[in-house]
């Protein structure tokens, strides 16, 4: 990238990603291993066949995709109300968190650092506000916009 024009042309991470395809493939890969897992596995028991395309659904948007979950879903109350009461422990977060990093890698989503400063970033504060929100008796915010998540202070590096 050479000139002014061009700055506008920086791409949303859900471009950079690979679109809804790679969304999809990354939520495939993570609740397979999720249904797996001796630590959180038991939370997701009872889950939704389709809750794998929500999920995805979901981040696509975040990254800056369609707002399909907000027009098709129910958007942010949908979410928040599927997280409420679950309890959710800081152990359990981490191992949301490390099982969905390690889907990334398996599933091929770039992984150059940029992007995964900002994945990771908005990864980091979404896990924390669904602990926060799933403990029983907490005040939690039922209705806000589906966060739009950016590459924050580094863009995505253009080799020059
Ligand atoms: C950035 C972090 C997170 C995002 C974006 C996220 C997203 C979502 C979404 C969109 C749903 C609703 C799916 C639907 O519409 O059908 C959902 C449900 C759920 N989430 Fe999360 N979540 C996050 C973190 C977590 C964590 C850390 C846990 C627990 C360790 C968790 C446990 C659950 C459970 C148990 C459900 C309900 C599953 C069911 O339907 O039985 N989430 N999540």
């Amino acid at each position: 990238m050479t000139d002014a024009a061009d700055a506008g042309a920086v791409p949303t991470l859900y471009t950079w990603a690979g679109g809804e395809e790679a969304f999809e493939r990354l939520t495939s890969v993570f609740y397979a291993k999720v249904l797996q897992d001796d630590v959180i596995g038991p939370l997701f028991a009872q889950m939704a066949p389709n809750h794998p395309q929500h999920v995805a659904l979901w981040l696509a948007e975040v990254f800056g995709g369609p707002p399909r979950y907000t027009d098709e879903l129910g958007g942010y109350p949908r979410m928040v109300a599927h997280h409420i009461d679950k309890a959710i422990t800081e152990p359990q977060r981490r191992r949301w968190l490390e099982l969905l990093l390690d889907s990334a890698d398996e599933a091929g989503l770039p992984d150059d650092p940029e992007f995964r400063a900002a994945f990771v970033g908005y990864l980091e504060w979404g896990t924390r506000i669904a602990r926060t929100n799933s403990q029983p008796g907490a005040d939690v915010v039922r209705d806000a916009p589906v966060p739009r998540w950016g590459w924050g202070v580094a863009p995505p590096y253009d080799g020059g």
